[in-house]
């Protein structure tokens, strides 16, 4: 029996997850946390679910390292420097392993896996993702990690720089530049969670496009990642492709 807490328990992703684990085979809810509540009540889980904010999640993961908790996060905010914070809390209280998914979705993994694969193929790529507006941050999880493969994937085959002949520019016109990518940002009513990567080359164009349509969608990704955590082999390991079979 999987014995699992969760974070962000009261919240949009957080309540999902609780629904989830009572309702999956071989799992128990240990506890529901959310910001009011002491958190020591999932002690004694294997493993905590974390859906809360950029501006807890880090706190939360130092708690759970040290209490030999695994953790799976959804929450987004993830960039080398906090990647490097967490390994340095792993190796101050080894034991507790940590999964950060950007996404959850499967078909959100794979849209990321297929832009990896066909970033080397074109001279430009842009990433648009659209979500709604009670969104903290921006751009999403999902979005920093994409531009993150496809400029790992561009550098690898050689890659020149994206033609861009922009000299004159409302700042944000042009998008945030991360890793070399432009990414777009749109917060509108009415939408989940949605990426668009653009390709381009000469003469053709290809756009990958996910689309979340509700949160459930979300939630057979994190209950693999809670029966998978204690078995990666790396004590922190990013994205969900680690317990997929995607090469
Ligand atoms: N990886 C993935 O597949 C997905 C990731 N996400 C990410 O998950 C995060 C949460 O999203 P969402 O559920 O929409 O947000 P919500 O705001 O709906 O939920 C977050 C919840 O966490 C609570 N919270 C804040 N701080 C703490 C804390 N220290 N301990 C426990 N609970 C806390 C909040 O309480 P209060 O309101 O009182 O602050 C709130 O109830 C975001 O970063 C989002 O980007 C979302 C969807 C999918
Ligand atoms: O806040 C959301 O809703 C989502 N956040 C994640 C992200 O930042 O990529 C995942 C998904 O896009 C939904």
């Amino acid at each position: 029996m999987f014995k699992v807490g969760v974070f962000g328990a009261d919240g949009r992703m957080g309540s999902e997850v609780v629904r989830a684990v009572q309702a999956a085979d071989g799992m128990e809810l240990v506890a529901g946390v959310d910001s009011a509540d002491d958190r020591s009540t999932v002690l004694g889980a294997d493993c905590v679910v974390d859906f809360t904010h950029p501006d807890a999640v880090m706190d939360n993961l130092e708690w759970l390292i040290g209490h030999g908790i695994h953790a799976v996060v959804g929450t987004s905010g993830f960039d080398e420097a906090r990647l490097e914070r967490v390994r340095a809390m792993q190796a101050a209280a080894p034991g507790a392993k940590v999964l950060i998914a950007p996404n959850f979705g499967i078909a959100a993994v794979l849209m990321m896996h297929f832009a990896r694969k066909a970033a080397p193929y074109f001279e430009s790529t842009e990433i648009i993702e659209l979500h709604h507006p009670n969104k903290a941050d921006a751009p999403s999880g999902t979005a920093y990690r994409t531009a993150e493969l496809v400029a790992e994937a561009r550098r690898e085959a050689g890659a020149a720089p994206m033609p861009d002949a922009t000299t004159s520019e409302i700042p944000g016109a042009r998008g945030a530049d991360v890793d070399g990518v432009r990414v777009h940002a749109l917060r509108i009513t009415g939408l989940i969670a949605h990426q668009e990567v653009v390709f381009g080359t000469d003469g053709e164009t290809l756009k990958i496009r996910h689309d979340s349509m509700n949160r459930t969608s979300f939630m057979p990704g994190v209950l693999l990642g809670v029966r998978g955590v204690a078995g990666l082999a790396d004590p922190l390991t990013v994205g969900l492709d680690a317990l997929l079979d995607l090469d």
